[in-house]
């Protein structure tokens, strides 16, 4: 059967984050920043199957989060791994061996992923076979030992990372190493091509607790805006 789907892991520890209460849990103008990564793709499609991968210890918690917070989007549970890649892979198992179509992985911790820039990523995913969002660099950039490199060389890469259920279960058939940090070095290590799509700057990463008074402000600027 053809359907979409997105693997969201959260199965990481958020030791950059400091805080005794997982980042994927922290409050952002009172919402957890897991239910609102959730409800952007809920908002982009009702449709799209949700997979969450989530540390077991960490299970419970969440179903008494989403209880308190009346949260009813639906959603698959898969349990995290030991690294981001044994998270997917984990993931991804959840996914029905006859299943076609395409699957998204996006980061629990980016809520801000522009609806079109979602959009344009499973689009591109449907043509191409693999779609990832990226933005320019925007300060100069200096390689530690060589100097100042050449920025229009580099991009900066976000997710969600789009693919064919096809592509990128072949491609987490491989042995893991430490150089797959993202799903395209995992694609493109298996030999596929991987497109860029124009992502949009709000869709930060929340990783230090600087990053969640970054999240708030565009959670204001929005607000005002509309
Ligand atoms: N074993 C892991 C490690 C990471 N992730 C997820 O991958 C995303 C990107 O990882 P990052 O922000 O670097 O999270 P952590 O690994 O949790 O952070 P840190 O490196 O600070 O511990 C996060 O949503 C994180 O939960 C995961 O699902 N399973
Ligand atoms: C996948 C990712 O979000 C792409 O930018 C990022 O690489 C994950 O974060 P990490 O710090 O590399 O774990």
């Amino acid at each position: 059967m053809t359907r979409d789907y997105i693997i969201i892991v959260a199965g990481g520890k958020g030791l950059r984050m400091e805080s005794d209460i997982p980042k994927q849990f922290l409050p952002i103008m009172g919402t957890p920043v897991l239910m609102r990564t959730m409800k952007r793709f809920h908002d982009y499609s009702n449709k799209l199957q949700i997979i969450l991968v989530l540390p077991e210890s960490q299970q419970e918690y969440w179903t008494g989060l989403c209880k308190s917070h009346s949260f009813d989007i639906p959603y698959t549970l898969a349990t995290g791994g030991p690294t981001r890649f044994h998270s997917v892979k984990n993931g991804l198992d959840m996914i029905p061996a006859d299943a076609e179509g395409t699957v998204g992985v996006h980061d629990g911790v980016r809520p801000f992923p522009d609806i079109e820039v979602i959009r344009r990523c499973y689009d591109a995913a449907r043509t191409t076979g693999a779609a990832i969002p990226v933005t320019p660099v925007v300060e100069t950039l200096r390689h530690i030992t060589s100097g100042t490199a050449d920025r229009s060389a580099y991009r900066l890469v976000q997710t969600p990372q789009v693919f064919t259920v096809d592509v990128l279960r072949k491609a987490y058939m491989q042995e893991y190493t430490e150089t797959f940090t993202d799903d395209a070095s995992v694609v493109e290590h298996a030999g596929h091509r991987v497109t860029m799509i124009d992502g949009n700057r709000e869709n930060i990463k929340i990783t230090t607790p600087f990053d969640i008074a970054v999240a708030e402000a565009i959670i204001k600027k929005a607000s005002s805006t509309h």
